[in-house]
């Protein structure tokens, strides 16, 4: 095993340390990742908020464990609230989660996440068209979707995180993790999870939820992913649709125990 890379034991503690300290997790995210975020992140044990008015943005994340900024359905109005929470966050090291969604497609995306990550994001988490468009390749996603798989978007990663000083995680059939200097595969999930609108949104929510209560950020995504992907996996043995891995995936995520967690995780 590479130096550096998690063991199954980090991913327990890093859970059981979100289900200790139940963060609260303020979330900037799209009207469509509202709910789900909001309960995955309650089923792994964090607080979520839901505060996106300006009047207010900036000053919630000032009392937040960590702050999700997702640029899922964008007006001028949430992207000021962004900007000003994530200025909050990177001046009081309150960790904060960059989810770009569908840049690329147009030119305000790129626009607003350009200045999202000039206030330095800790974590970047993204689908692999969107790793790619980020890090300045021609954008190919279709929408909010990918047509690139991780493996496409692995040296695109690692330049991005050297650049920007971020964590970045590519998500998809195996997720990335890299720092930059240290990169690791998590494998898990179900193709299904892909199936359900947001389930990526709610995977950068978690990262916030673990990021807020562990120092190392590239631990703590490696271990957010892992553990979404344990709790989708499980949660997509015999399920006929998308319907049922949503709502069971939120049993499973609660349900983790040590021994699942141990036996289940597959970080390389
Ligand atoms: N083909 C797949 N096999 C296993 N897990 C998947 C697959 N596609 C997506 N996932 C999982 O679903 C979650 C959402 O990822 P993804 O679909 O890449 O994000 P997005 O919704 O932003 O495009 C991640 O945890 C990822 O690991
Ligand atoms: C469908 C859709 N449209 C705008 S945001 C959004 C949700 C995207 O969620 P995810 O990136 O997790 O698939
Ligand atoms: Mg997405």
């Amino acid at each position: 095993m590479v130096p550096g890379t998690p063991a199954p034991g980090d991913v327990w503690a890093a859970l059981h340390s979100v289900r200790r300290s139940g963060p609260l997790v303020h979330n900037i995210t799209n009207y469509v990742a509202m709910d789900l975020s909001a309960n995955v992140l309650l089923a792994a044990g964090a607080s979520p908020a839901m505060v996106h008015a300006r009047d207010e943005a900036a000053e919630f994340a000032g009392i937040a464990g960590a702050l999700v900024v997702n640029i899922g359905t964008l007006s001028p109005e949430w992207v000021a609230a962004m900007l000003d929470a994530a200025t909050v966050a990177r001046d009081r090291g309150i960790p904060w989660v960059l989810d770009p969604v569908a840049v690329g497609a147009t030119s305000y995306r790129t626009r607003t996440a350009s200045d999202l990550l000039a206030l330095r994001p800790a974590v970047i988490r993204g689908n692999a068209s969107e790793i790619l468009a980020l890090a300045g390749a021609a954008g190919r996603g279709k929408g909010v979707d990918s047509t690139d798989s991780s493996s496409d978007a692995v040296d695109a990663a690692g330049e991005l995180a050297t650049k920007t000083g971020a964590v970045v995680a590519v998500t998809g059939e195996i997720d990335v993790v890299t720092d930059g200097r240290r990169s690791v595969q998590v494998a898990g999930g179900h193709p299904l999870m892909a199936r359900v609108t947001a389930m990526g949104c709610a995977a950068s929510a978690v990262t916030g939820a673990f990021a807020a209560v562990v120092d190392d950020l590239f631990l703590a995504t490696a271990a957010a992913l892992a553990v979404l992907g344990l709790a989708g996996a499980r949660a997509a043995v015999d399920a006929p649709g998308p319907g049922t891995l949503r709502w069971r995936l939120l049993d499973e995520l609660h349900m983790l125990d040590e021994a699942t967690v141990l036996e289940g995780t597959r970080i390389s």
